[in-house]
């Protein structure tokens, strides 16, 4: 590791507080009555349950989603016995890790015991604590006896990470390579360097996927593992050959596999040419491989490389798959973790590598979107599909294998219910999709050329969620699909209009155009200019006159110029003829609403509650109850300036038009998010609980908050929705990516829904 990543990694660890993982507590605690629920007297009801029955605790605990990351620091990534102390930056990374990509909240927990009996005895009392126990950096031979008498003794999955994730990415990655490079994995030559906790269990997967016993080869510290070799590990009989070599490089020719699970630099340069033709060099030493792939590619450009690291292509590391085991684990309240769900997750990860990678994923690795080949056999950790599908197939596997304390039902919602792990606007949209799915409408793309936009119409079409049609250059639309590696078939499940080769549906298109907007000085010129030019005006009047249902413009260029395009092609809803704009920011604590983010400047009283109305409707159809909190800077009637008279003055004209709505103001901030900040100051408020429709009194305070939300909440944005219009056509902002183009198309396809039900 070089000295700058040495410092940054200690600053990371050091701010701006020390370690990597904190307690949240996930029940309020603010009132005496809080105190007596969470504890005494309440909690006793808690107590009382589990006495009578042991898998409350599942209920009424946070147990059901809790696992120990356990070690006793022995075999520390291959920093080798650094003790447990020095472990503990590994383990709270591990948890992060489990919390970050599956939802799964750990307790990371260093033992500082040697003895693998006592080590035993210590983490099964732990079992009334957990839903799992990830054990890690544990060194062999004792990790095996550890893992096997705990997974006899706990009634709980008891998984040791080093062994069995590693084993299943491996296992994929071979299977992949394999296809990759032509060859039989029942015929390959495979040689390891380590013969350890990891090097061991890859052998078995490797074994149980085909490969031939007599073709694999172990080494460690002292070399070759030969039948007969002095003071061999009981655990290592099964593998020890019978041969004269003693060293590694003397296994080496014709070897198809090197598998490094050892030490850094083990594997020279100078070895790389006794490798066969094509071989597969897995060096998965942490940090450090075995060999660098640079080296490798300078003297065997013919190999296939993949290092345990997220610098280099093809990271064969178990990240890939601990957090999402568990997670299809936990949910079915697995009693154990089988051969055959190990197996499925196998099957399941190398199939991802093979079909294209999200846009997701492109973007988390710097926009680059993989193609499956030598320099990706093998998904990337953040690839979003992950816990799609290898949740879901670890706990049908566990159903099957009979391990499964509650089976799942019905597996199409539990999907669903991943998906809030994945796209948090995940469950927000789910009513809208299906909204949308049943109208399935005709949706166009303004800006057809563009990746991103590609990238979200195979989502579409993949979900079909709508049916796209996208404007722009046929030649470069058919030529980006390719390069994207996407799989759309113009023609077929995406349709593509390319203007100049349509001159029938462009002089409609100008003939429309041209009544709309040639008594509002635009020349004809001008107005032939805008149509083939304007895609947002192009695709506007597509949707104008019917031959679309729906149009998403915008993501080039400046917004307010793209809006000012749509403004005159589309009629209102309104009758003020006023359109607004209500962005959706999904956060870990729920969903808020906020509007006006990009329309009007300085909204008048009538305007306000003609927008509010708007609004409210629009959150209905999310499948959420409005709540609306009219804000200022006055609370409820302190200040007399224009703004909270004006805010109130919107009050009473909602609550004419709408008496059911719940709405109240003008209110702070706080007391809109907030109970009791806001009964303190007004104890009969009529909005109850935590809004989730904010109003502003004019635009730069809506669009501050909401950008200032976005950024320290890490929220998910939906929008801007336009509201007021009466075709459903949305703009994108410039800053949009694939997946906020799938969820305005979601929200888009929806309205067409519902302008059809009409
Ligand atoms: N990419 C990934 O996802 C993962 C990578 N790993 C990496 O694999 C390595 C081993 O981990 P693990 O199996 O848990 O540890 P173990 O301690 O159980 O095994 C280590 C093995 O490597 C051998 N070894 C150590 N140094 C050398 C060397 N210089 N030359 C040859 N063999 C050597 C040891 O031999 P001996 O017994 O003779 O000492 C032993 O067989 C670590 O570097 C770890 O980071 C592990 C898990 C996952
Ligand atoms: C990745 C991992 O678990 C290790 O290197 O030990
Ligand atoms: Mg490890």
């Amino acid at each position: 590791m070089d000295d700058v990543l040495r410092k940054a990694a200690l600053e990371y660890h050091l701010y701006p507080r020390p370690g990597k993982l904190a307690i949240v507590a996930t029940k309020r605690m603010e009132t005496s009555r809080d105190l007596s629920l969470a504890y005494s007297p309440g909690v006793a009801a808690a107590c009382d349950a589990i006495v009578e029955d042991e898998d409350a605790s599942f209920d009424l605990t946070s147990r059901a989603n809790l696992v120990a990351v356990i070690t006793n620091g022995t075999a520390v990534l291959g920093l080798g016995n650094i003790g447990p102390l020095a472990s503990k930056p590994v383990m709270e990374g591990k948890a992060v890790l489990f919390k970050k990509f599956a939802g799964i909240d750990s307790f990371d927990i260093e033992i500082n015991e040697q003895d693998p009996d006592k080590f035993i005895e210590t983490v099964a009392r732990l079992e009334p604590s957990f839903g799992g126990i990830n054990l890690e950096d544990i060194k062999a031979p004792e990790c095996f006896r550890i893992e096997q008498i705990l997974r006899e003794k706990m009634k709980i999955p008891v998984f040791h990470d080093d062994q069995h994730g590693t084993a299943i990415i491996v296992g994929a990655a071979v299977l992949n390579a394999m296809i990759v490079q032509g060859k039989k994995i029942e015929e390959v030559k495979i040689v390891t360097s380590g013969a350890g906790a990891a090097a061991l269990s890859c052998v078995r997967i490797l074994k149980a996927l085909g490969a031939s016993p007599e073709n694999i080869t172990m080494t460690d510290k002292e070399g070759v593992v030969y039948a007969g070799r002095p003071n061999l590990d009981p655990t290592l009989e099964d593998v020890a050959r019978v041969t004269d070599a003693r060293t590694l490089p003397e296994v080496l020719p014709g070897a198809d596999i090197f598998l490094g699970l050892s030490a850094p630099r083990v594997l020279k340069e100078e070895w790389l040419g006794l490798l066969a033709p094509n071989p597969l060099i897995l060096a998965l030493a942490n940090p450090e491989p075995e060999i660098m792939p640079d080296l490798v590619r300078r003297a065997r450009p013919d190999a296939i490389v993949a290092t345990g690291r997220s610098d280099f292509p093809n990271q064969v590391n178990n990240v890939l798959c601990f957090p999402f085991i568990f997670r299809g684990a936990l949910d079915v309240r697995a009693t154990a973790i089988t051969e055959s769900m190990k197996l499925a997750v196998v099957k399941a990860i190398a199939e991802l590598a093979r079909v294209e990678a999200s846009e997701a994923v492109a973007a988390a690795y710097g926009g680059h979107a993989p193609t499956f080949g030598a320099e990706y056999i093998i998904p990337k950790p953040f690839d979003p599909r992950l816990i799609m599908h290898i949740a879901p197939a670890v706990a049908q596997a566990a159903m099957d294998a009979g391990v499964a304390r509650r089976p799942i039902e019905d597996f199409e919602a539990y999907k669903h219910e991943l998906e809030r792990f994945v796209f948090r606007s995940g469950q927000l949209l789910r009513p809208v999709i299906e909204m949308a799915r049943k109208a399935y409408p005709r949706i166009v793309y303004a800006e057809g050329e563009d990746e991103r936009t590609l990238r979200a119409v195979q989502s579409v079409v993949d979900d079909r969620l709508a049916r796209p049609v996208l404007l722009g250059r046929a030649d470069s639309i058919v030529s980006r699909i390719q390069q994207l590696g996407l799989r759309l078939q113009p023609g077929k499940d995406v349709e593509i209009l390319d203007l100049d080769q349509e001159p029938e549906l462009f002089k409609r298109l100008l003939a429309a155009y041209s009544a709309k907007v040639g008594r509002r000085g635009t020349p004809p010129e001008a107005a032939i200019r805008h149509v083939r030019k304007r895609p947002t005006v192009a695709a506007g009047m597509l949707l104008a006159v019917g031959e679309v249902d729906a149009a998403i413009c915008g993501g080039a260029g400046d917004w307010w110029r793209q809006f000012q395009y749509a403004l005159p092609m589309i009629p209102r809803r309104s009758g003020s003829g006023r359109v607004y704009a209500m962005t959706a920011l999904i956060l870990q604590t729920g969903v808020l609403f906020f509007c006006d983010t990009h329309v009007n400047m300085d909204p008048s009283a009538e305007e306000i509650a003609e927008m509010t109305l708007m609004a409210a409707s629009s959150v209905r159809h999310f499948g959420i109850t409005p709540k609306v909190a009219l804000l200022s800077h006055s609370n409820f009637g302190v200040s007399n300036s224009p703004s909270a008279k004006k805010m109130r003055q919107a009050l009473s004209l909602i609550h004419a038009c709408d008496p059911e709505l719940e709405v109240d103001g003008e209110m702070h901030g706080d007391a809109a998010l907030v109970e009791q900040i806001r009964h303190q100051a007004l104890p009969d408020s009529t909005l109850h609980g935590i809004a989730n429709l904010l109003i502003f009194p004019n635009l730069d305070s809506a669009n501050i908050a909401f950008n200032l939300v976005k950024a320290t909440g890490d929220g998910v944005t939906v929008g801007p929705i336009l509201l007021g219009l009466a075709k459903p056509m949305h703009i994108a902002v410039p800053s949009v990516t694939a997946r906020g183009i799938i969820n305005l198309s979601a929200v888009a396809a929806m309205e067409a829904a519902l302008a059809a039900q009409k």
